[in-house]
């Protein structure tokens, strides 16, 4: 687990010579951090311990959240420096919109939640939250700012995906494949590319753009807890410290 640090990029060098711009990320989003990737919810996924009715709570949002995820790697192929770096991002847009949807419908179908309600779910109000951060910093900010939220999301899911995928698979075909789809080794290769990229566009940036993107991925680190917290109890409120700024 990173240890929470609160200084900048060049004071977390001092202290680790050889650290990563994001290795400093996830040490500025501590306690944040460690309570998504460690959320009771990511756990149970793995128990098989489960309840329907928080899974299926937990898919109606997700799906619109990985509807606001797949234009924010739209975002991200447009504003993306390279060819490679478009290949890379335009790859794993075609598995989310190919692949992981088609999990999404058969899930709904075997939980047993119609066509008619997830595709008119209206966001609660942690994935209206989300929506505004993935949207604003991929489609109004840099490529570094979306790429810190792509970075959050996809790394957080990895971490739990890989601790969850050393316990033998639950038996609901759900839970399984959300376990799979987050610890093959095709997504453990993109979320390192992910990583070398941030690096790559991070690590030379000033102080005060350094500090935009700790926030951003704090914040979004933030908002990966409050989804499975929403999911988890039931309570489809904001936490204060979420609260959207217009
Ligand atoms: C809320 C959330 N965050 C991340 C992921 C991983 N794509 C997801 N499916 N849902």
């Amino acid at each position: 687990m990173p240890e929470a640090f609160s200084g900048s990029f060049q004071d977390f060098l001092t202290t680790k010579t050889d650290a990563r711009f994001t290795d400093w990320l996830a040490a500025r989003a501590e306690p944040h951090w460690s309570a998504a990737t460690g959320h009771a919810f990511t756990r149970a996924i793995g128990d098989g311990t489960m309840p329907d009715d928080a899974y299926a709570r937990y898919l109606i949002e997700d799906y619109t959240f990985i509807t606001d995820l797949a234009s924010t790697l739209g975002y991200l192929v447009a504003k993306a420096p390279s060819m490679r770096s478009k290949a890379r991002l335009s790859g794993f847009l075609a598995l989310l919109t190919s692949e992981e949807n088609d999990y999404f419908l058969r899930s709904f179908e075997a939980l047993g939640v119609s066509p008619s309600v997830y595709e008119t779910a209206a966001q609660g109000p942690v994935t209206r939250a989300f929506a505004d951060m993935l949207l604003t910093s991929s489609g109004k900010g840099t490529y570094a700012e979306g790429l810190a939220c792509l970075l959050c999301a996809e790394w957080s899911y990895l971490t739990w995906g890989l601790r969850e995928a050393q316990k033998p698979r639950p038996q609901h075909f759900y839970l399984a494949e959300w376990i799979d789809l987050h610890a093959v080794e095709g997504f453990e290769t993109f979320v390192n590319w992910i990583r070398e990229e941030m690096d790559a566009v991070g690590s030379p940036l000033g102080a005060e753009e350094q500090e935009r993107l700790a926030e951003i991925f704090t914040r979004m680190s933030m908002l990966e807890t409050a989804f499975f917290d929403a999911a988890w109890t039931g309570e489809a409120t904001l936490p204060a410290d979420l609260a959207v700024r217009s």
